[in-house]
């Protein structure tokens, strides 16, 4: 892992481009005039950032609070206990890596983790209801289009130790549909915009969604994935969660028909494909330029992959 190269003079506070907020009570519960206002700001949000913040999203403060005190209690273990969950593969129900300082675990706080995955999928679920309107189709039609009543949930938890040279996650974008991600006090979440890179604050109570990949493929490119990025400069460590939702592993994901009238940018690919790509390819420095340029291959079907490494 790899400080990313560019000068922190390139980095904007949220005051020269303000991160759009997205109030998921209006959304859902909002009458029409306010549910079509918000469903409108949610749709330049995907376009013009593929990020945004929302609250009032009902993800309850204890139970954000529960998972990550437990989470921070595992990378507190002692290794020889922490050994046991020593395991790169992604789709291990309980995993712990180094690389990325990045931890898929469940089982030892299952019951709090099960009713965050639970209320962070509905979050999502809704959220993908809305983003379908907000392109002018039915809510239900990219669930349909990637049949998510059975879906794929991914929870990781990212601990970056006080500031060491080479601390922080290498400029990416998620794989998934979408991501929830929620920090503790420490700052470092950044994101690009127009090719500069915002760093991202977070209001009280709220959480980042990040479009994925797998929402510019079903939305033939019209909504992005936003490109991020963490930078841990300071003494204190910081934390990150994130919650990531996709189709299923198997689920063919293809544009949308009625999004590809005037014509398809992306061809279909399994999910599952996509994710070992993704994870063959090499993360360092020009990492965003390596999955770009992966995401390009593949939705070509020419890449093949080269040396491994964990991507987020
Ligand atoms: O820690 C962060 O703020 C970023 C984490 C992230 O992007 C990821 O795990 O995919
Ligand atoms: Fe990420």
């Amino acid at each position: 892992m790899s400080r990313p190269d560019l000068p922190d003079s390139q980095v904007k506070g949220e005051s020269e481009d303000r991160i759009p907020v997205v109030d998921v009570d209006v959304l859902v519960n909002g009458d029409a005039a306010q549910r079509s206002e918000a469903i409108r700001h949610l749709g330049r949000a995907c376009e013009e950032w593929g990020f945004f913040m929302v609250i009032n999203h009902g993800v309850p403060a204890s139970l954000q609070g529960a998972t990550m005190d437990a989470c921070e209690e595992m990378f507190g273990l002692p290794a020889e206990e922490n050994a046991e969950y020593m395991n790169p593969t992604l789709m291990a129900p309980v995993s712990l890596g180094t690389s990325l300082n990045s931890a898929y675990w469940r089982n030892y706080v299952k019951g709090n983790v099960t009713e965050y995955a639970t209320r962070t999928r509905g979050l999502m679920l809704a959220l993908t209801a809305a983003i379908s309107e907000s392109m002018g189709l039915d809510d239900g039609r990219i669930a349909e289009a990637l049949n998510l009543e059975d879906c794929f949930q991914l929870i990781v938890w990212n601990q970056y130790p006080p500031a060491g040279p080479d601390v922080g996650l290498p400029p990416h974008t998620d794989h998934g549909l979408l991501a929830l991600l929620f920090q503790t006090g420490v700052d470092g979440l950044q994101v690009q915009k127009n090719g500069r890179w915002i760093l991202a604050k977070p209001i009280p109570n709220s959480y980042f969604v990040i479009a994925g990949d797998q929402l510019e493929i079903v939305s033939n490119g019209r909504y992005k994935a936003a490109l991020h990025r963490a930078m841990v400069h300071g003494e204190q460590a910081r934390m990150s969660s994130v919650c990531l939702l996709g189709p299923c592993l198997d689920t063919v994901v293809q544009p949308i028909p009625e999004l590809a009238l005037q014509g398809v940018e992306f061809r279909g690919i399994k999910y599952r494909e996509y994710i070992e790509h993704q994870r063959t390819k090499t993360v360092n420095e020009n990492a965003a330029v390596v999955v770009d340029r992966a995401r390009r291959e593949i939705l070509a079907r020419q890449g093949s992959p080269n040396s491994p490494e964990i991507n987020a």
